[in-house]
């Protein structure tokens, strides 16, 4: 008998094409996701070497961070540097023959919306992407990670990667999660527990009741801010609502191919008696509707909480952070989470842009107004998630309330287009990052599940979604 394996540990082996002794290791890489940010300068690369993309069909590529997100888009990207940008991604596209979805098609969308939506990211595979929040992908349960430039244009070039192997880490979220509590409260509440850098040198997998019981949107949700807890990639075995949710998608197989794909896939899974190099477990039943305070993904506390006091913090340097960052966000020490004010709510982005995230929030705000001194927009994460939600009505509850509703794209959760808070202005968003400046210049962002900004949308406040009416 082998030793007992972890699920990371199954899917490297399986890619592995050679290892040097010092443990450098090339991977064979199954799908690759682009996206115009980071991959000009890698086909310019291509281009000079000569160099053909080795597998294009294994290459899909998407415009997402600079599109604009109003109606008029189609009618030519006004700013030249976004405009460039998308440009350059249709041509390399073109030039070396990979699949490119383009704002004028309704696939369109935010890059790791799209991979698990068209049944490109399957279970098992390695995929890559010039982008941290590749990290998504692992919910399918396939080795997902985010790469730059310089690797894009190695991947492109040879359909591997070199990485050395990390260490496994297990976060076991146990027992049933209370009402009104969600998946992006869960992974607030884990980043809050190991901090930034609790996953430094890890790969994730995450497991427990809590999250078996997350359907895929919300497992997204999970492993896409994996990379916020500093960790390589995270993962999520794959289980009946995986292969339920990939069945019929585009690309997924289908007839004798998809029962193979499913009798591998139920492989897929961390072996009895596995090593971890370190677990942690969080009991979901404690887990109350999270907000963020501060500039940093790690600076959580309940939507009962107070805003922190740094002074209690014993460390230098981070005390010192902490403060900064509390000046940074206009914010006193002891002030009820519940007592702060907004100014704007973005729904969207690749960690809460998806059907079940717009549905939570129509929910909410069903019937209701967004208050008078907000103002509140919703991003679809793709094209076939504003047809579906269209199909639902979603906009018109949106709309009717005074939400404006937009063109698929990262939009505001790092303002590479128009979509951006002013200086100052305060932001309840379903995004993952509110480091200085993500959502524009001096803008302030608390990161809230797509419930809770729905709600505070409409109360002008941060308020626990719990209580809700
Ligand atoms: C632009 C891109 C390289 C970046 C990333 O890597 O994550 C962006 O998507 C982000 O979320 O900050
Ligand atoms: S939605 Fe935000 S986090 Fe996701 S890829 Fe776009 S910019 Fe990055």
């Amino acid at each position: 008998m082998s030793a007992p394996r972890t699920l990371y540990d199954k899917i490297f082996d399986d890619h592995l094409v050679d290892r040097q002794d010092d443990g450098t290791c090339l991977l064979y890489i199954d799908r690759h996701l682009v996206h115009e940010v980071t991959s000009p300068q890698a086909f310019e690369g291509l281009r000079m070497a000569g160099r053909p993309v080795h597998a294009p069909q294994r290459t899909l590529a998407v415009v997402d961070h600079n599109v604009p997100t109003t109606a008029d888009r189609l009618e030519g990207i006004k700013n030249e540097e976004s405009r460039i940008q998308v440009e350059a991604l249709a041509q390399n596209a073109k030039d070396f023959g990979v699949e490119y979805y383009s704002e004028r098609d309704k696939r369109q969308g935010i890059v790791h919306i799209v991979g698990p939506e068209q049944g490109f990211t399957l279970p098992g595979m390695t995929i890559v992407c010039g982008d941290s929040h590749t990290s998504t992908h692992g919910a399918f349960g396939a080795l997902a990670h985010g790469i730059g430039t310089s690797e894009v244009e190695h991947v492109l070039a040879t359909q591997t990667l070199i990485q050395k192997k990390a260490k496994n880490m297990l976060v076991r979220v146990d027992g049933k999660l209370p009402e009104g509590v969600t998946a992006k409260d869960i992974i607030l509440a884990i980043i809050g527990e190991i901090g930034t850098a609790g996953g430094t040198g890890h790969v994730i997998e995450f497991a427990g009741e809590a999250i078996r019981s997350l359907s895929m949107e919300g497992r997204m949700t999970v492993c896409n801010m994996t990379i916020e807890g500093g960790a390589r990639a995270g993962l999520i075995a794959p289980d009946e609502k995986t292969f339920e949710y990939i069945k019929g998608k585009p690309k997924a197989p289908t007839g004798e191919t998809w029962d193979q794909a499913v009798a591998y896939w139920k492989t897929l899974h961390t072996d009895e008696g596995a090593h971890f190099d370190r677990t942690v477990v969080l009991d979901a039943a404690n887990l109350p509707p999270i907000v963020s305070w501060g500039s940093s993904p790690e600076d959580v506390v309940s939507i009962q909480g107070v805003v922190p006091n740094p002074d209690e913090i014993q460390d230098e340097t981070k005390r010192a952070s902490k403060w900064r960052a509390l000046d940074y966000m206009g914010l006193t020490p002891g002030t009820k989470m519940t007592d702060i004010a907004i100014d704007r709510v973005f729904i969207g982005s690749c960690t809460n842009g998806r059907i079940e995230d717009l549905r939570a929030a129509a929910a909410v705000i069903e019937g209701k107004k967004v208050a008078s001194t907000v103002s509140a927009m919703v991003v679809p994460g793709s094209g076939l998630v504003k047809e579906q939600a269209e199909a639902e009505g979603l906009d018109k509850i949106f709309k009717d309330a005074g939400f404006e509703w937009r063109e698929p794209g990262c939009s505001m959760c790092l303002a590479m287009n128009d979509d951006r808070l002013k200086p100052g202005e305060r932001c309840a968003s379903t995004s993952n990052r509110n480091f200085e400046g993500r959502q524009g210049y001096k803008g302030r962002t608390h990161l809230v599940s797509p419930a809770m900004a729905a709600a505070a949308a409409v109360a002008g406040h941060f308020v626990d979604i719990r209580d809700w009416k």
